[in-house]
């Protein structure tokens, strides 16, 4: 069974940095008025103005705060429903997605950005509709801290699959030490043109056409 990061790994880190993030930064403070984020913008601040500066704040670092992701799929989902938005699916991602369902292989999502950010892209890519490919999805509130050897445990335990039996692909080697120390078989996605990180000491590989 294959459960596989998204930025850097299935896509591109300079699509979600110089498209998505963009897009988000631009409409949070629109979006911290609207009843519809009143629950997620409380969990970063009282004050709306705070909460978009602080918001703001963590877009620019990329940091993966849960009531962030949470909201930025908010934004996102009115993105995609426009056509203002097209996710970046690699190209060597989709031949190796359809034959992984035609041989009966579980792929599942484990990413920072939330579950609806997670469906949007891959019902949105350049490559049309590849939501039907994923068996589940999950993020940081179902699954915890992609660098916790615990989220590990509790996606295997929610999947109802022994560790040995998951393989994580992603390009961050913290991501990958915690899955290996779950239990978990590992590989590492490196994508020179996009600048990715060092993955470790994991089996590297620089396109899924290699899986
Ligand atoms: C599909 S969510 C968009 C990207 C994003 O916000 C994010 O944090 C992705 O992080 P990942 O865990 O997929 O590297
Ligand atoms: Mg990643």
């Amino acid at each position: 069974m294959i459960v596989t990061d998204i930025e850097g790994t299935t896509s591109a880190i300079s699509h979600v940095h110089q498209v998505l993030f963009p897009y988000s930064r631009a409409r949070i403070g629109d979006w911290v008025r609207r009843p519809e984020a009143a629950s997620v913008v409380r969990e970063v601040a009282d004050d709306p103005d705070e909460a978009a500066s602080i918001l703001v704040g963590w877009i620019d670092a990329d940091v993966k705060a849960t009531p962030l992701k949470t909201l930025q799929g908010l934004i996102w989902a009115e993105g995609y429903a426009s056509g203002e938005l097209t996710a970046h699916v690699y190209d060597d991602v989709p031949p190796v997605l359809r034959r992984w369902s035609a041989d009966g292989v579980p792929v599942y999502v484990y990413s920072s950005g939330s579950e609806l950010a997670q469906r949007l892209w891959f019902k949105h890519t350049q490559h049309g509709d590849l939501l039907h490919h994923f068996a589940g999805h999950f993020d940081t509130v179902s699954a915890g801290p992609k660098r916790d050897v615990g989220s590990y445990q509790a996606i295997a335990k929610s999947i109802g699959a022994e560790p040995s039996e998951l393989t994580f692909l992603s390009d961050v080697a913290a991501e990958l030490d915690a899955a290996a120390e779950a239990g978990w078989q590992t590989i590492g996605v490196s994508r020179p043109e996009d600048g990715s990180p060092d993955t470790g000491n994991h089996r590297r590989i620089t396109s899924f056409a290699q899986l």
